[in-house]
């Protein structure tokens, strides 16, 4: 299976189409956001240069930037509910890849079935979906069974299945697999917003835009793009539990002006209490203030990745 993908990327990229990989199956949130990013970046370049590769899950989607050599991958990293979708943050330690974008995507769930209200029995969804209608699945539908699956689109596809079972996906999914929209904006909240983020391998020379000192090649590389305000996405590991260590940390963005836009803390991994931050602030890696703030941050980290500078939307 494995091999047969490799030959077809192989064979797409050799007559020029760009592969980005997204949750599957078509209808999912991901392959949502994937339409606008292309929208937006490729307005002048025909869509026929672009074949989606719809993945099972977050970690396939990883995979198939990784190992598969898809060009892009496209997946949520956190919500205006839920929050953090922690697999991401886990990905984005474990893998060298580089972030290019950022898509916000406003999310309206629906309850999509091929039953009536009263049939529904179980209840199958993403689990970020799942836990954006807790209050909403408590309520009404207390008793169900609640089943998660690897996206709200395969919930979908797998409610066409049984008149008992109801999918918590998009409008959009409905129509795709001939479901009925049983009640629609079904989230806890009104305002739901997801954030994704784009993706590639990461390269050898990613890290000079921040490691070269100004007037340097890499500082002048896209100045058009370097206008339009941008967001830095890093990980910091402090290795030494000591007091004020991430004051200190935080400091240099403080001093700096640098505005922070999230910091998430995930565990380590390691031992029980022990964390990695997931930081983010406006401004771009090949800015002198960010450089500098970044080469500050270096000998106080016991580690730092740079995941990337993008576009802010
Ligand atoms: O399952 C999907 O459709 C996804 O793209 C993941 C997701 C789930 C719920 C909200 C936003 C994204």
């Amino acid at each position: 299976m494995h091999g047969t993908y490799t030959q077809l990327y192989k064979l797409c990229r050799s007559v020029g189409i760009m592969i980005i990989g997204v949750l599957g199956p078509r209808g999912s949130y991901s392959d949502h956001a994937a339409s606008l990013w292309l929208s937006k970046e490729y307005t002048a370049s025909p869509l026929k240069d672009i074949s989606l590769k719809y993945c099972d899950d977050i970690i396939d989607t990883f995979n198939a930037v990784i190992l598969t050599n898809a060009d892009l991958g496209i997946v949520p990293v956190e919500n205006s509910i839920e929050g953090s979708v922690g697999v991401t943050l886990d990905m984005l330690m474990e893998h060298e890849i580089h972030i290019i974008g950022e898509v916000v995507v406003p999310i309206e769930h629906c309850l999509l079935s091929r039953g009536k209200i009263e049939d529904i029995r179980v209840i199958l969804s993403h689990p970020q979906a799942l836990g954006q209608c807790r209050q909403f699945i408590k309520s009404h539908f207390p008793h169900a069974e609640i089943r998660t699956t690897g996206s709200t689109s395969h919930a979908a596809k797998l409610a066409t299945e049984f008149e008992e079972m109801a999918a918590i996906a998009s409008r959009d999914s409905a129509g795709m697999y001939g479901l009925n929209v049983l009640l629609c904006n079904i989230q806890d909240c009104n305002n739901n917003h997801t954030r994704f983020i784009v993706f590639r391998k990461k390269q050898e020379d990613d890290d000079l835009a921040w490691k070269t000192c100004s007037g340097s090649v890499a500082e002048t590389d896209d100045t058009a793009k370097r206008d339009l305000p941008h967001r830095t996405s890093i990980i910091v590991y402090l290795d030494r539990d000591r007091p004020g260590a991430l004051y200190d940390l935080l400091g240099e963005f403080a001093i700096r002006k640098i505005n922070l836009t999230r910091i998430e803390s995930r565990p380590s991994k390691r031992i029980l209490g022990d964390y990695i931050f997931y930081i983010d602030f406006a401004g771009n890696i090949s800015d002198t203030i960010i450089k500098d703030a970044l080469n500050s941050i270096l000998p106080k980290a016991g580690m730092m990745k740079v995941l990337g500078s993008y576009e802010m939307m």
